[in-house]
């Protein structure tokens, strides 16, 4: 190849888990990570933990991304595949990342719930529940990766739970390069 440098093909696949704040995507990356020996990567915790951000945003009430640092650091990881990654944004990875996105959706009033719980209120949750009422993340995914690779899983209960991730098991093992 002139000039680049051939990356050899990577033999496990990784896997994003996107949807909005509350949905279980961190539960559902956890669980399939242990299930598969994959490595979960929960985007928020890295940008804490490695200050991956441009400061604290009062207004939204959570950290400023910065996104080119965060798919720095990744990069190596993804290209070695075997990852599950959380993130409720999906907009800004780059798309040969990912061989499966997962968009989590949860109904309303469970999603309000969890979300209270959380000590979510005011513009924070009405916004997060917006976002999920108008499919915001399901068409960032879309708009983002080949439609084939893009699937929308129901999270309302713990039995949805499982069965989400013994579906993404099963894809997993069965995954050829
Ligand atoms: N499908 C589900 N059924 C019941 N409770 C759930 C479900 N998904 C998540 N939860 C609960 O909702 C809260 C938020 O889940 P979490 O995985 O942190 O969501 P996210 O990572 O999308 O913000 C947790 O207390 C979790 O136990």
């Amino acid at each position: 190849m002139a000039g680049g440098k051939k990356q050899t093909p990577r033999v496990r696949p990784n896997v994003l888990i996107t949807g909005t704040p509350g949905t279980g995507k961190s539960t559902t990356a956890a669980a399939l990570a242990e299930a598969t020996n994959f490595r979960h990567i929960c985007v928020g915790d890295l940008v804490k933990e490695k200050n991956l951000h441009d400061g604290w945003d009062d207004k939204f009430d959570a950290y400023i991304i910065n996104e080119d640092l965060v798919c720095d650091e990744l990069e190596d990881v993804m290209v070695a595949g075997g990852n599950i990654v959380d993130y409720h944004g999906c907009d800004f990875f780059p798309e040969r990342w990912f061989d499966r996105v997962v968009v989590l959706q949860t109904e309303n009033t469970a999603l309000f719930d969890r979300l209270t719980k959380r000590g979510y209120s005011g513009t924070k949750l009405s916004n997060n529940i917006e976002c999920e009422i108008f499919q915001v993340i399901l068409e960032e995914a879309q708009d983002s990766y080949k439609m084939e690779i893009v699937s929308a899983l129901q999270s309302n209960t713990l039995e949805d739970i499982s069965s989400n991730v013994a579906s993404l098991t099963d894809w997993i093992r069965t995954w050829q390069p």
